[in-house]
Parts: C-alpha cells; sequence; structure tokens
C-alpha cells in the first residue's frame, strides 16, 4: 500500500517550446493529480511557475522523471510538503508574559523567583499551583517501536512525538514535551523519567517495544504518584474497545458472545486483549507470529503467559488462518500486510475488521471492504479512524484536572464509553462507528469520565472547581 503526498514542483517553462498542457498531461500520465498551480515569474519567454501535484506514492519518482524529459521544461526545485512542515521542528516554548522592563525581569526571574522557589521548597505540593507542572506532560519514547516503523531510534522518533505534543495542545491544551532517550535499558529509562518527573503532572509513554514496555510503566506508575500511561498500550486498547461497542452494535452483535480474535500481541495487542476482558469479551483469540496464545505453553514473555489462561477458551491452535476462520472480529496491532483477503471472506457473516497498524494497515481496505460489514484502521484517509490519539488528550486533560495519582482499569473503561458515546445511537452505521479526532464533544466526554471515574476509585486527589458530575449523553 502506499503512503500519499503533496509535491510541489517549480518549473520553468519555455513558451515557444512547451505549454502548460504539456505539463498538465505529462503530470496526469505519470499519476500525479494537479491540485494548484501559482506563477513565480511571468518572462517573455519563460515563465516559472510553482505545480502541487497530489502523488499517491511518497517516493514517486515518475512524475519528475516525465517533467525533466520533456523538451522547454526545466525541473528548477522539488519540495515535499509533509518535509515542508517539518523544517525546524513542529513545536516551541512560549512565555506567557514579555520581559519589557527591570521590574519584569525581577519578578519572572531572580530576585523575585527567589521566594517562589522557597515556597515550593517548603511545601512541593505548591509545584502545582506555581509551576507549569499541573499542565505539563512528557512524551518519553527510546525510539524502539516507532508507528509500525519499528526500532528507529531516538532522532527518528522525534517527529512523531513532536506530532504528539501538537495534539496534545491543540486538542486539550495541554503541553507536552518530547523527550527522546537514547538508551534502551530499562531500568536506565526508568531511573530517567523518575528524575525528570518533578517537572511534569503526566508521564505518556510512546512507541516503546514489547515486552520492554510492560516492566517500565508498572515499575514507574507504582514509584511515582502521577499518572503513568503508556499510549500504545492503553489508549489504543480504549480507542479499539469504543469502536467495537459501536460496531457491535452495528451488526447486532454481543461483546459476551462475538469471537474476537487480536492479531499483533506487542504493547497495544496485550492491553486490547486484557480491556476487552474486563469490558466482558467472552471470546477473545490472542494471536502473534508464532500462532495462536495456548494455555500450557512455558512463554517466557509474562503477559503472554496471563493472556495465554483468560483467552481462547476453545483451545483452538495454529496460526492467523485458524483464528479468524468463523471470527466476527479482526482487530489488528500486528504490522502491514499480514491479512490476506481469504482470511478475510473465512471470517462470519456480517465480520468486523479493525485494521490498525500504522501508516501500513493490516490489509489494504479497498481488499477487504467487499468482504465485511464494518471496516476500521488507523489512518485519518478513510472512514472509521480507531486511533489512540481519540482518548490520550482527554484522557490526560481529566487526569490533570483531577491530579489523579494512576490511571486505572475503571478509568480506561469510562475512557472507552465516553468515547462510543459520542456517536448517538441514531447516528451509528458501518461507516460511523467512531467520532473524528475534530468532533469537539470528544474531549469533553473523555475528561469527565476520567474525572469522574477516578474521584469514584478514589484516584482523584481534588475535584475540579468546574465538575459537577458527569453522565453519558
Ligand atoms: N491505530 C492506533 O491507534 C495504533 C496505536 C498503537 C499501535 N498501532 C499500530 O499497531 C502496530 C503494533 O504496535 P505496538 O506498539 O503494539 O508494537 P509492538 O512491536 O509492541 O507489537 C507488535 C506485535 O506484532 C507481532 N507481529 C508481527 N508480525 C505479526 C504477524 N504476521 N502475525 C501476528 N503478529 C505479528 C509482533 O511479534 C509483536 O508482538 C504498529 O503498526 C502500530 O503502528 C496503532
Ligand atoms: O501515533 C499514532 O498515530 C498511533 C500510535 O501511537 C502508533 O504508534 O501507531
Ligand atoms: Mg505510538
Amino acid at each position: 500500500m502506499t503512503i500519499a503526498t503533496t509535491m510541489i514542483i517549480r518549473l520553468d517553462i519555455e513558451k515557444s517550446v512547451a505549454s502548460f498542457g504539456d505539463v498538465a498531461s505529462g503530470i496526469a500520465v505519470a499519476g500525479g493529480d494537479i491540485v494548484a498551480i501559482d506563477v513565480i515569474r511571468a518572462g517573455r519567454e519563460i515563465t516559472t511557475r510553482d505545480i502541487t501535484v497530489n502523488v499517491l506514492d511518497a517516493g514517486n519518482e515518475d512524475i519528475i522523471r516525465v517533467l525533466s524529459d520533456m523538451p522547454g521544461i526545466k525541473v528548477v526545485n522539488v519540495s515535499d510538503r509533509t518535509f515542508l512542515a517539518h523544517l525546524g521542528g513542529k513545536i516551541e516554548v512560549i512565555p506567557k508574559m514579555p520581559i519589557k522592563n527591570r521590574e519584569d525581569l525581577s519578578q519572572v526571574y531572580t530576585p523575585g523567583v527567589a521566594r517562589v522557589s522557597m515556597a515550593i521548597a517548603e511545601d512541593n505540593s505548591k509545584a502545582y499551583t506555581l509551576t507549569m507542572k499541573r499542565n505539563t506532560v512528557a512524551v518519553v519514547t527510546d525510539g524502539t517501536a516507532v508507528l509500525g516503523l519499528g526500532d528507529i531510534g531516538p532522532e527518528a522518533a522525534m517527529p512523531v512525538m513532536e506530532g504528539k505534543a501538537m495534539l496534545f495542545k491543540q486538542l486539550a491544551g495541554i503541553d507536552a514535551f518530547p523527550l527522546c532517550l537514547d538508551t534502551k535499558d530499562p531500568d536506565e529509562i526508568i531511573r530517567i523519567v523518575k528524575a525528570v518527573s518533578p517537572g511534569f503532572g503526566g508521564i505518556n509513554l510512546e512507541d516503546i517495544s514489547s515486552p520492554r514496555c510492560f516492566d517500565i510503566e508498572r515499575k514507574l506508575a507504582e514509584e511515582l504518584d502521577i499518572p503513568v500511561f503508556h499510549d500504545d498500550q492503553h489508549g489504543t486498547a480504549v480507542v479499539a474497545l469504543a469502536g467495537l461497542l459501536n460496531a457491535l452494535t452495528v451488526v447486532g452483535k454481543t461483546l459476551k458472545t462475538a469471537k474476537i480474535v487480536v492479531a499483533g500481541i506487542g504493547a497495544a495487542g496485550v492491553s486490547i486483549c486484557n480491556l476487552l476482558l474486563a469490558a466482558g469479551a467472552g471470546h477473545v483469540c490472542a494471536v502473534d507470529k508464532e500462532g495462536i496464545l495456548c494455555k500450557g505453553v512455558p512463554y517466557t514473555n509474562e503477559e503472554w503467559r496471563k493472556l495465554a489462561f483468560s483467552t481462547n477458551p476453545e483451545g483452538i491452535q495454529g496460526l492467523l488462518g485458524e483464528a479468524v476462520k468463523g471470527a466476527d472480529v479482526f482487530i489488528g496491532v500486528a504490522g502491514g500486510g499480514i491479512l490476506n483477503v481469504e482470511h478475510v471472506q473465512s471470517m462470519a457473516q456480517d465480520s468486523i475488521v479493525f485494521a490498525m497498524a500504522n501508516p501500513i494497515p493490516e490489509i489494504q481496505p479497498e481488499l477487504a471492504e467487499p468482504h465485511v460489514r464494518v471496516l476500521a484502521t488507523g489512518r485519518s484517509d478513510y472512514p472509521n479512524q480507531i486511533n489512540n490519539v481519540l482518548c490520550f488528550p482527554g484522557l490526560f486533560r481529566g487526569a490533570l484536572d483531577c491530579r489523579a495519582r494512576t490511571v486505572n482499569l475503571e478509568m480506561k473503561l469510562a475512557a472507552a464509553h465516553a468515547i462510543a458515546a459520542v456517536v448517538q445511537p441514531d447516528e451509528i452505521n458501518e461507516l460511523y462507528i467512531i467520532p473524528s479526532i475534530f468532533n469537539e464533544k470528544v474531549v469533553e466526554h473523555v475528561r469527565g469520565a476520567v474525572i469522574e471515574a477516578a474521584i469514584r476509585t478514589g484516584s482523584a486527589r481534588r475535584i475540579p472547581p468546574d465538575f459537577t458530575g458527569w453522565q453519558e449523553k
């Protein structure tokens, strides 16, 4: 499957030799779609134009080759809009007030700041009122499982973490800092995160490979008194459960009786299985590369050992092909292209397929669509985007606002139900099982549900002044 992108191509067109019509047909033949034309210079002999072209394949060189081979056309420059958006990074730190004079200086910095520091030294909890802590989250990665791209390292992980920080700010007003660590040692990651934690109200662990991620999160959650949340595990699970609740309504099946296959039992898969079980799923089958998890197999991965007992009640053995036969639901968090058309055809009537691997889903949507009733991916360019961005902004907004100590199971279940409930019963259909990330109700719903659950379960340390209770609307 290809990744669509937009290129901006600057051309010198020699008027006596070539016309814009030649350029347009050359681009169309090479598979490009012209979306804008800007005249940069209109000379007597040569016009310079910027042609903005949508291409299906990010690595498409055909258009440039075709244009370069045309007489009277010179390709001056090619830029890619996606790369341009990343020049110099995507986020920055902006002071809340300017320092205009000496008086301002002595307030925000020395000597005035010293009194504030001393107040916090006497009572550390004042960090919540006198520093940015209460609204700030660290987005921590070691770059070992970045999207579905694998272990690409901390530098390469940075654009993804910057993107996450943008989403935190735009959707929930939270200041998030990317911290890309140059270590893969779980103990060192734990030590570093603990050491930087005083400045943060919460820790979002991101794209840390499994099974290391489980221990890292558990130990940090035990040792810190701020919420620690591995987004690839729980954010994904919350959104998958939300989508599944509505998808099951569409097809008239229930969580208790539906046969659900989860493929890819890594960070996301383990948490999805556990959350589905906690929500009442009766038939979960967990499949990784070596096959379906079965009782009695001596897995070295502790999470797999536990799951082998709580899943696969029928004791099915074999690979993915066996697991999906007759299944009502497939949830993929494994990697691109692992599900084929035969697999989908072998599923039960009115099947549900969530192909959630990024950036390339487990099956190309066009291939799956004719054979399934409800289809969702992790991508924004198809209907039903099941992406953890529907969860983490509202969940952290709620957790920060009530100063939750942890993110517990009840808070995650509440978040899932809140996301599902944004889609009203009379709106739910095959192409609308999950709200858009631009739906403003999402963050508000998730925040309210998370605060309510945190108060109910004793995780909250305060009731936000504006909180008057929350009910699914
Ligand atoms: N849509 C979303 O919101 C969302 C959220 C998190 C992760 N993801 C995607 O899910 C995928 C996994 O992410 P992760 O963080 O859990 O990674 P991970 O590395 O922790 O887990 C991936 C698991 O898939 C297994 N796997 C690989 N090939 C397989 C195959 N052919 N059959 C069965 N299992 C196979 C691996 O052995 C591993 O256990 C990535 O592509 C990621 O982009 C999507
Ligand atoms: O980052 C995303 O868009 C989703 C998820 O966190 C992933 O790792 O794929
Ligand atoms: Mg991720």
